[in-house]
């Protein structure tokens, strides 16, 4: 069978994210941030480490069958591919920002010079809204472009907002896109082989939003208990040695799982642990 041949970014805010996440699925990643492909024969998979800006091109082209890459660079490629699963990692904001104090709404970017490394988003952005305005291509330190008087605005990726906060911007108007990282298809066709894979990284990302929780009850109290963790398919409960209690076992998200502890130990549940989940096929 030939190998499912997959692009993953070989620099910047998503490669090692991204890295990890293709171990953590079980299969084989460089060890050397310089190696181009590594060939994974036992998982049926190649990988090659490419510029993320360049992924969605070649998934789309088809000359890739699968890639990771971040929802906005999808976007900005125009390319003929399509997110299918998002990867809940590079998460990111891409916002309008510009001197403090300078914009107050979107309005004032009719007939502004508009700095970015996303001319496509920001182009479809201000068509959309009928705003005309004159966008400068950069390719980085797009924040600078303002006090060198390339631009006065930007439209740049704002994680914490710390690089604005230092060149003394703002963000202004509504946000442009969510951003994370996601795996992408070529428009309208799936490669063989991309359901396991899938499959594979969907069990990573419940693994890592779910723990899964044991406690000890008094038998009259299950069906409150139950209805505070109600697991997946329904959770396990299990005769215990002590008349009249019972074990229970569920997966609960990780999010809130320490509020629903007190809430078990308020209603009398006792033993309550939880563990960490590696992996999982639902
Ligand atoms: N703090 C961040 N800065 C830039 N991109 C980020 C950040 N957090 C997440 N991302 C996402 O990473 C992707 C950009 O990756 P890319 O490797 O092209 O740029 P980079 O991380 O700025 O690396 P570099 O500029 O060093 O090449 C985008 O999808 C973007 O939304
Ligand atoms: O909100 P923050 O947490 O400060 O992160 C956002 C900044 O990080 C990125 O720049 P990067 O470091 O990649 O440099 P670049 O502009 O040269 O790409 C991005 O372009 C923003 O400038
Ligand atoms: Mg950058």
């Amino acid at each position: 069978m030939s190998l499912l041949r997959i692009a993953v970014p070989n620099k910047g805010s998503l490669s090692q994210s991204a890295s990890e996440m293709l171990r953590e699925s079980g299969y084989r990643q460089r060890e050397d941030a310089k190696q181009l492909t590594l060939t994974d024969a036992e998982n049926g998979v190649e990988f090659f480490y490419l510029r993320p800006r360049d992924i969605a091109l070649y998934v789309g082209e088809g000359t890739l069958d699968i890639g990771v890459t971040g929802r906005d660079l999808l976007l900005d490629s125009g390319a003929k591919a399509e997110e299918a699963l998002s990867l809940g990692f590079g998460r990111s904001r891409f916002r309008f920002a510009g001197p403090k104090g300078a914009f107050t709404d979107l309005a004032q970017l009719s007939g502004a010079r508009i700095a970015t490394s996303y001319v496509g988003v920001v182009r479809a952005f201000l068509e959309e809204r009928g705003i005309e305005a004159s966008v400068v291509r950069l390719d980085g330190a797009v924040e600078t472009s303002i006090q060198l008087g390339v631009a006065d605005a930007i439209a740049d990726v704002v994680e914490t907002g710390s690089t604005l906060r230092q060149a003394g911007l703002e963000v202004f108007g509504e946000t442009i896109l969510e951003s994370e990282a996601v795996l992408v298809t070529r428009s309208g066709s799936v490669p063989p082989g991309f359901d396991v894979f899938k499959r594979r990284l969907e069990g990573v990302l419940v693994a890592r939003g779910y723990v899964m929780m044991d406690y000890d009850i008094e038998e009259s109290r299950v069906a409150e208990a139950v209805r505070l963790t109600p697991g997946i398919e329904g959770p396990t409960v299990s005769p215990l040695r002590r008349e009249g209690w019972v074990a229970v076992r569920a997966m609960v998200p990780r999010d809130g799982s320490q509020r629903l502890m007190d809430e078990l130990y308020q209603i009398g549940a006792r033993g309550i642990l939880t563990t960490k989940i590696d992996a999982c096929r639902l």
